[in-house]
């Protein structure tokens, strides 16, 4: 992809200055990027913590290489290196950051974006020169805005050390201005607000659209024609979603590109950011025993499950206009199968990985009608409790046929992975709320201990499971002798328990997916030709179940879902994993 360099722009989002990110090899033979290296350099060795660490991709994009336990020093740059001046996606002490939440008076800017900034902020992740605005319709001062946000902020990992002080500093940086989402006029004073805080440095602006996607353009066009920066790079993380199929998602892309270039827009899918999933590319390629196994030869299928204990409660409004395989399946659900299925990528650069990904999702089968099944919660009794429907939320038309549950198969038809189904299952208002990946293998051939199993040789299959939610993990189901004489055979877990063995803390997907916006990392965002597979798979399905008016199974709230998901595995000849029932 064409990368743009113009440190004379006017002021229009499209000049996003950004050094061509050349490799460099130094002594330890590992490969750094010049642009962030120079800018370590200029930034002092002493300086903040994420000045030591790396980014999502692995690549250390600030990090001071040491040579020999020593610190790297001038001399360490190439010389062609010395001289330029430090205009990439991370900081110098003469470059600023303005993160403007746009939507901030909404539900995920209090939710999740101010807390993960904060996170940030409290793990020394955020550069020098930095402040955050809050943009919105709502009337507020600095003041309120402060009081609203300090309302949701805590301290994730050390509740004592100095939360309150870093709070105080924290909110001395939060700022708002409210605005009507299409008037230029307002983001011009926007733009005002900005310049007085950033004194006068090269400013690095980076805009966060969380609000509803009828008003994406809107704010694209002012905040570009009116807000971009003038002679750093601007940049806007793009919430889901992402049109409700591919005409919608083709408009929407290119509407924003009249005012950015593709590689100014972030368009967001937490999943990509949660541990779990970014560990499923190291788990398999840095891991000699995984990789020979990934394929249709071991591999009888894979399960993508996420379950919600709790219904739409108020998001109705939203939901209702997309349904669940919108919400869940053709975003979250799709992005990990991609991730888990693609070929391994020439290096862990984001083109290379998001080029992967799109060669798996156009090697699928668009879906059809039945290789799904849609279900939607009904209201029940128990224990003296009771559950409402979907149909029940105010914000839910009456008589609403969207589904609130589905599970499809999917298959991939390229050489590693034919014929082996992919099942996907998404629901609300379930018995449980869990994401996970489960990876069933085959038989072992002529397994001298199968009379150890009676009739059911599916029990004996290995399983993989990476739990992504809640209290996360990586176990493998295996076939074990129980000690003792005689010869007997249970299934055990060979059990990695992060809570066990990293006792830290996970940081939330939205701050590792913000600190990557910031420092220019693209790897965990979808690139517009990904968007477009995805929609490709799933449109012809939504269009043909739309027209169709075709009605959901119901199933209690609370319930497992709809028995129509067992039929639907059963026709691939595939058990559910979270139901056997050997859950750890
Ligand atoms: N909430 C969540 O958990 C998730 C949300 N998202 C996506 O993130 C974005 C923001 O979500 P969320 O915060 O829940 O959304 P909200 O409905 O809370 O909207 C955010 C803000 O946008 C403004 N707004 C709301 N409706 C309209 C409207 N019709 N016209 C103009 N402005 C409006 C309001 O601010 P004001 O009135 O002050 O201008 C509101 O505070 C959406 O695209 C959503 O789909 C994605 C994943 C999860
Ligand atoms: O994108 C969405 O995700 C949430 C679930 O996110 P999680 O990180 O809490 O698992 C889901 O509730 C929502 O409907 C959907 O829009």
């Amino acid at each position: 992809m064409a990368t743009r360099i113009n440190p004379c722009s006017s002021s229009s989002f499209k000049h996003d200055v950004h050094i061509p990110t050349r490799r460099i090899t130094i002594a330890s033979s590992r490969t750094y990027r010049t642009s962030k290296w120079v800018s370590q350099i200029s930034s002092g060795i002493h300086a903040k913590r994420h000045l030591e660490l790396k980014s999502s991709n692995g690549y250390p994009l600030n990090a001071v290489p040491l040579q020999d336990g020593n610190p790297l020093t001038e001399d360490h740059i190439a010389p062609q290196l010395k001289e330029r001046p430090f205009i990439s996606g991370s900081e110098s002490p003469e470059s600023t950051l303005s993160i403007t939440v746009v939507g901030a008076s909404g539900d995920l800017a209090k939710k999740k974006i101010f807390p993960a900034l904060f996170a940030l902020f409290y793990e020394d992740w955020l550069p020098e020169n930095f402040a955050v605005f809050g943009y919105a319709r709502t009337k507020m001062t600095d003041e309120e805005l402060r009081d609203m946000i300090s309302k949701t902020l805590t301290c994730r990992i050390d509740k004592s050390a100095n939360c309150g002080d870093k709070m105080d500093q924290f909110l001395k940086r939060c700022f708002y201005h409210s605005g009507q989402y299409s008037s230029e006029e307002h983001f011009a004073e926007l733009d005002k607000k900005l310049k007085e805080k950033e004194g006068g440095k090269l400013p690095n602006r980076l805009f966060y659209l969380s609000i509803p996607p009828n008003i994406f353009v809107d704010v694209v066009r002012c905040a570009s024609l009116r807000a971009s920066s003038a002679s750093g790079w601007t940049r806007v993380i793009v919430e889901k979603p992402f049109g409700r199929d591919s005409q919608s998602s083709g408009e929407l892309t290119r509407s924003l590109k009249k005012y950015l270039n593709e590689d100014q827009i972030f368009r967001i899918d937490h999943y990509l950011g949660k541990e779990l999933v970014e560990n499923l590319s190291v788990l398999r390629f840095s891991n000699l025993v995984f990789e020979p196994l990934w394929s249709r030869n071991y591999i009888r299928n894979v399960q993508l499950i996420f379950s919600e204990d709790f219904g739409t409660e108020g998001r109705g409004g939203y939901f209702d206009n997309y349904g669940i395989i919108r919400d869940i399946m053709q975003n979250h659900l799709l992005q990990i199968l991609a991730l888990f299925a693609m070929e391994t990528p020439v290096s862990l650069d984001a083109e290379d990985i998001r080029n992967e990904k799109v060669k798996v999702l156009r090697s699928m089968r668009p879906l059809q009608l039945e290789d799904v099944i849609v279900g939607q919660y009904k209201g029940h009794s128990k224990g003296g409790q009771s559950y409402p429907a979907y149909t029940d939320d105010p914000t839910v038309p009456k008589g609403s046929i969207t589904p609130t549950f589905a599970a499809a198969a999917l298959f991939i038809n390229n050489a590693r992975w034919d014929g082996v189904p992919f099942l996907m299952k998404a629901g609300k208002a379930l018995h449980t709320r869990r994401a996970e990946i489960r990876v069933q293998f085959r038989h072992v051939p002529g397994n001298l201990y199968k009379r150890n199993f009676g009739t059911d040789l599916d029990k004996a299959t290995n399983e993989l499971v990476l739990r992504v939610q809640p209290d996360e993990a990586i176990y493998l189901k295996i076939n074990n002798k129980v000690p003792g004489l005689g010869m007997k055979l249970d299934r055990s877990d060979l059990n990695l328990l992060y809570r066990a063995r990293y006792p830290r803390g996970i940081p939330d997907a939205y701050e590792r997916l913000l600190l990557d916006a910031i420092e220019g990392e693209r790897r965990l965002f979808i690139r517009s030709d990904e968007l477009d597979a995805a929609w490709a798979l799933f449109t012809p399905l939504l269009k043909e179940s739309e027209e169709k008016k075709i009605i959901p199974e119901l199933y209690p709230y609370g319930s497992r879902g709809p028995v129509g998901a067992h039929y639907l595995a059963a026709k691939h000849n595939v058990r559910w994993g979270d139901l056997s029932g050997e859950e750890l």
